[in-house]
């Protein structure tokens, strides 16, 4: 395996609640502290090659999780195993097989044209000259990039600045590379565009990815197995088709009908079959798998009005991972 996680914890101090006023003063003196977990004994295993979204709400341990993999914060138990390396313990060996990419933050010089942080890059990482210019040339025809490399990234577009850091992130061929956020804030083309780099990165190259974003268009085109984290736990680690088999629980039937009884109407016959949209002659239900199957709610419309056409979906990827951290959290609904 190439990444091997083990019993992984991490600890932080945070300030406890003082629980009122007067204590919330007294404590701006003598501040009580308290350890928590942001990351609760977590194992996974991943092999060389993998694409994996490693995904879960705000604060759920995700950016603490990777800090670890890639030797910046060191564990406060367990193991993290890289090509059988501790990263906090061999970082410079490490760190040469990895990249890293955060949609929001850069690694180019803000002054200087983006060739020259290439080149220091190069310099960096001991990239020999030849396999720097193939990689370049490769890069700069695969995201269309010719025109930026003279420019400084100060003057680039927020689209241009993520496509020049991400050929950055690959000078050096590193094994495995994170992407957190990677398409954050850019157009569709944008997106598309970057999205097919990194597939045909993984595809060819057998670069593995850990990708951790909230779009999750990011997590379903690029990644074959989903990794879910909540409050510093592991809910979930399989693949995404499996995820969908197993926990989409939810589906719309859209109804075209000749004429609309439940038309003005909030409430449908049948308990916990939700009205979604109901107009003229169209019909939006939403029911639980569990509780019904779709042709026993179809029978119930077709007593009341002809069906002239029909359509039914399962639930997106997202609202899946919404429902599981929901339930995880003790909600329902
Ligand atoms: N240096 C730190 N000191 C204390 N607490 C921290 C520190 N860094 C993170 N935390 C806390 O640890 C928890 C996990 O944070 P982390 O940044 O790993 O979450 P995340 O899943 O990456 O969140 P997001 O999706 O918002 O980026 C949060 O409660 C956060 O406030």
């Amino acid at each position: 395996m190439q990444i091997e996680v083990s019993h992984l914890v991490k600890e932080y101090k945070r300030k406890r609640d003082p629980g009122s006023m007067v204590k919330a003063l007294a404590s701006m003196f003598h501040p009580d502290y308290e350890r928590f977990r942001a990351v609760d004994d977590i194992n996974f295993q991943i092999a060389k090659g993998e694409a994996v979204g490693y995904v879960g709400p705000n604060g759920s341990g995700k950016s603490t999780t990777i800090k670890m993999l890639s030797g910046v914060l060191t564990p406060t138990e367990g193991q993290v195993l890289v090509n059988g390396m501790e990263p906090t313990k061999a970082r410079m060996k490490v760190n040469k097989k990895m990249g890293v990419v955060f949609g929001n933050r850069s690694v180019l010089w803000w002054d200087v044209p983006v060739m020259e942080s290439y080149r220091l890059l190069q310099t960096l990482y001991e990239i020999p000259e030849e396999r720097f210019r193939q990689n370049l040339e490769e890069f700069t025809e695969l995201m269309e990039m010719e025109r930026l490399l003279g420019t400084p990234e100060r003057q680039l577009s927020l689209g241009q600045k993520i496509k020049c850091n991400i050929a950055a992130a690959f000078l050096h061929d590193p094994e495995i590379v994170f992407l957190d956020e990677p398409t954050i804030g850019l157009d569709s083309e944008s997106k598309y565009r970057i999205r097919k780099f990194i597939k045909q990165m993984n595809e060819e190259r057998k670069t593995t990815f850990i990708v951790t974003s909230h779009d999750f268009q990011d997590i379903e085109s690029l990644c074959h197995r989903i990794i879910l984290i909540n409050h510093g736990k592991l809910v979930v680690d399989d693949h995404i088709e499996n995820v969908r088999k197993n926990f989409d629980r939810r589906k719309q039937i859209r109804l075209e009908l000749e004429r609309n009884p439940w038309k003005g109407v909030t409430e449908f016959e049948m308990p916990g079959v939700r009205i979604l949209h109901s107009q003229e002659s169209e019909l939006v239900l939403e029911f639980n798998t569990e509780e019904y199957e779709s042709m026993s709610i179809m029978n119930r419309v077709a007593e009341k009005s002809r069906i002239l056409d029909v359509s039914i979906n399962g639930q997106d990827i997202e609202s899946i991972i919404r429902d599981i951290v929901k339930k995880d959290n003790g909600q329902t609904g």
